[in-house]
């Protein structure tokens, strides 16, 4: 069977749509016959501006543009379409599926919430990287409209809300426990190996998995993002960021580290839900964790969670991950998953 073209705009041209880019140009003959889709790149976006090709923009093309400094706009042969992902859609170029890889605006939801609702508003299904959208305006994305896939915003690679909402079906969580900041984990860890706090960035930076505002990462505020959706989606409670008793890992020196390490306990970037009189209690804080603990034993690149239930036992799940690629394999699952689905 022919396989059935996908066309996708891609907006955010960084680590992950860079990487993403690279997986859809890998997606040969004998993946696409087993997936039975033909994806295809008809527009692109980052802070230059759009640019659209009906006839599919070659995506090595352009991931080698971006990675060598270059902006979309001035990609060889590109038509230039405006600013937006509303200005790619006005053009009427057909798209079928939106990737939204751009930086996160906590306040407003920014450019990238704006293109998840144009896309939504045009019947176009969305896959997430950006998590902002998803904190601000929870129920608008996840009630009814065009399906909104968010695998990549709760751990990369890692199938966070897919386990344990399967977990949870037929069990209560009684705690949750989640390290899925990336960044603080690796940045900790080379603090205990003797880097200086701002090696320890600079190196995570290098690797892709750091926020450009590293800030976003050490102060805790991409894992409260992580935690608000991970309970959103799988704790039957509606959360807001403002919830989240959050503490970065700044205040975290060598000498803790080394401590806890000599006592057998590790020092962990953690996530945590635990269920109260009022709800679900949620804080993000470094904690020392005893040594046996699941997510003591992850290494620099892990990310991980656990949930203990009350009658399925305790679930751990870790992921190693040393960039960006293992979340833009995340996006193509979420496109994938969003184009099979009946009814596309
Ligand atoms: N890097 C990672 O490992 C992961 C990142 N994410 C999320 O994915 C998003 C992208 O992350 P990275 O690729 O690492 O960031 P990045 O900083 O490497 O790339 C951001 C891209 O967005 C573009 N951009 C800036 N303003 C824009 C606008 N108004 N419209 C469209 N594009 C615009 C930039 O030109 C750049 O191409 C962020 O929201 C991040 O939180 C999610 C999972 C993992
Ligand atoms: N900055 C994030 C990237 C993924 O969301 C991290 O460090 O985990």
């Amino acid at each position: 069977m022919t396989p059935r073209p996908v066309r996708i705009a891609v907006s955010g041209l960084g680590a992950i749509g860079g990487s993403l880019l690279r997986l859809i140009a890998a997606d040969d003959a004998d993946r696409r016959r087993t997936h039975g889709l033909d994806l295809r790149v008809v527009a692109a976006v980052d802070s230059s501006g759009a640019i659209v090709d009906a006839g599919g923009i070659d995506p090595v093309a352009l991931a080698a543009h971006k990675a060598a400094g270059g902006r979309a706009v001035d990609l060889p042969g590109a038509t230039v379409a405006g600013t937006t992902v509303a200005d790619v859609l006005a053009t009427g170029t057909g798209i079928d599926m939106l990737v939204e890889a751009g930086p996160g605006d906590l306040e407003t939801g920014g450019a990238g919430l704006a293109a998840v609702r144009a896309a939504r508003a045009a019947g176009i299904p969305v896959a997430l990287a950006a998590k902002a959208p998803l904190v601000l305006a929870w129920d608008e994305l996840t009630g009814p409209g065009p399906a909104v896939g968010y695998s990549a915003c709760v751990g990369g690679a890692l199938p966070t809300v897919t386990l344990v909402r399967a977990t949870l079906t037929s069990a209560r969580a009684t705690r949750v426990e989640a390290a899925l900041n990336g960044t603080s984990v690796y940045v900790l860890s080379l603090i205990e190996d003797g880097l200086s706090p701002a090696d320890a960035v600079a190196r995570a930076q290098a690797t892709g998995i750091a926020e450009p505002d590293p800030s976003f990462d050490l102060d805790g505020w991409d894992a409260a993002c992580k935690l608000v959706i991970l309970a959103n989606a799988t704790l039957g409670t509606r959360a807001r960021l403002s919830d989240v008793d959050r503490t970065g890992i700044t205040g975290v020196t060598r000498d803790d580290l080394l401590r806890a390490r000599a006592a057998g306990r590790r020092v962990v970037p953690l996530g945590t839900a635990v269920p109260g009189a009022d709800g679900w209690r949620l804080t993000v804080a470094p904690v020392e964790l005893p040594g046996d603990h699941p997510l003591a034993r992850m290494d620099a690149e892990e990310m991980g969670v656990v949930v203990h239930t009350d009658v399925a036992g305790r679930l751990s799940a870790t992921t190693r991950e040393p960039d960006a690629v293992p979340s833009a394999a995340a996006v193509l699952r979420d496109i994938l998953t969003l184009a099979r689905t009946p009814g596309r």
